[in-house]
């Protein structure tokens, strides 16, 4: 019971059903788990209702607690999420934006706030942006911003919505290994990855959605196959064992015919 558990969940946005009946293997502490699959298969949908932000039935509870009873604060600690991008429009400075995250999770004044807030920048390697308006930052450097709101109460569970997307290549390393170092620590991991070379370097776990519904998930040598990748994707792969149990994925074009599922 120490990890997390997502047990016949539904969702729908209107009349259309997005999540169905999705019943996931539990999360465990020190596993980063990858979310993928094709465009609009729910993965963020699913990150939405872990982190409670999209009401849902079914069951979502960490260490045996459900998460939708949970006070607001408590969940705020437990959880840390980046989402796919930060909202535009704000006056603060980095600084000051990963220190209203870390009180968003408090119950009163946090006098070392400002330490803790920078000791975060710091781990991330983007100490030099803290007096920088948020507003006037890169997509890449917002994106390292958002992890340390996220990460900067000390979670034990941290959801991302594509993580990598605006980073350059040293920065995408820098910041799965930071995913690795985090899980290392104790915490449950949960990343949208579409790059699925990255994912299987990265992964512990690979849990597969497709329409809404688990397609498969385990280790990524074994969900991610040529037959997979060219039914659910689409696309012609090699998979190429390397070191250590690990794999690499080579895309190389489309199937005909398209995705057979
Ligand atoms: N607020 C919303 N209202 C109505 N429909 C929505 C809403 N958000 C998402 N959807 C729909 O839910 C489905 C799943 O979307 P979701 O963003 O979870 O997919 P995804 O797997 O993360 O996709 P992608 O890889 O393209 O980011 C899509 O068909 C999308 O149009």
């Amino acid at each position: 019971m120490s990890g997390l558990r997502i047990e016949n969940v539904s969702l729908r946005y209107g009349a259309r059903p997005i999540l169905r009946d999705l019943t996931l293997p539990e999360l465990c502490p020190g596993e980063v788990t990858v979310l993928a699959g094709p465009n609009a298969a729910g993965k963020s949908t699913l990150l939405r209702a872990i982190a409670q932000l999209a009401p849902y039935r079914g069951r979502i509870t960490l260490e045996g607690e459900d998460l939708a009873r949970m006070p607001l604060r408590r969940r705020a600690r437990l959880i840390g999420v980046m989402p796919q991008a930060l909202p535009a429009g704000s006056s603060l400075v980095v600084l000051e934006s990963v220190i209203a995250a870390l009180r968003a999770g408090s119950d009163g004044f946090t006098r070392k706030a400002d330490a803790q807030a920078m000791a975060v920048l710091d781990r991330l390697g983007i100490a030099d942006l803290a007096m920088e308006p948020l507003d006037q930052l890169s997509g890449g450097q917002r994106q390292m911003v958002s992890l340390a709101q996220a990460i900067v109460r000390d979670p034990r569970v941290l959801l991302l919505d594509e993580p990598t997307s605006a980073l350059d290549l040293a920065r995408q390393v820098r910041l799965l290994g930071e995913l690795r170092a985090l899980a290392g620590e104790g915490r449950i991991v949960v990343a949208v990855l579409h790059d699925l070379a990255m994912a299987a370097q990265w992964a512990d776990r690979i849990v597969l959605l497709h329409r809404g519904e688990l397609h498969s998930s385990g280790p990524p040598a074994t969900v991610l196959t040529p037959d997979l990748l060219a039914r659910v994707y689409g696309v012609r792969a090699r998979v190429e064992r390397c070191s250590q149990g690990r794999i690499t994925v080579l895309i190389d074009g489309e199937v005909q015919g398209g995705p057979r599922l």
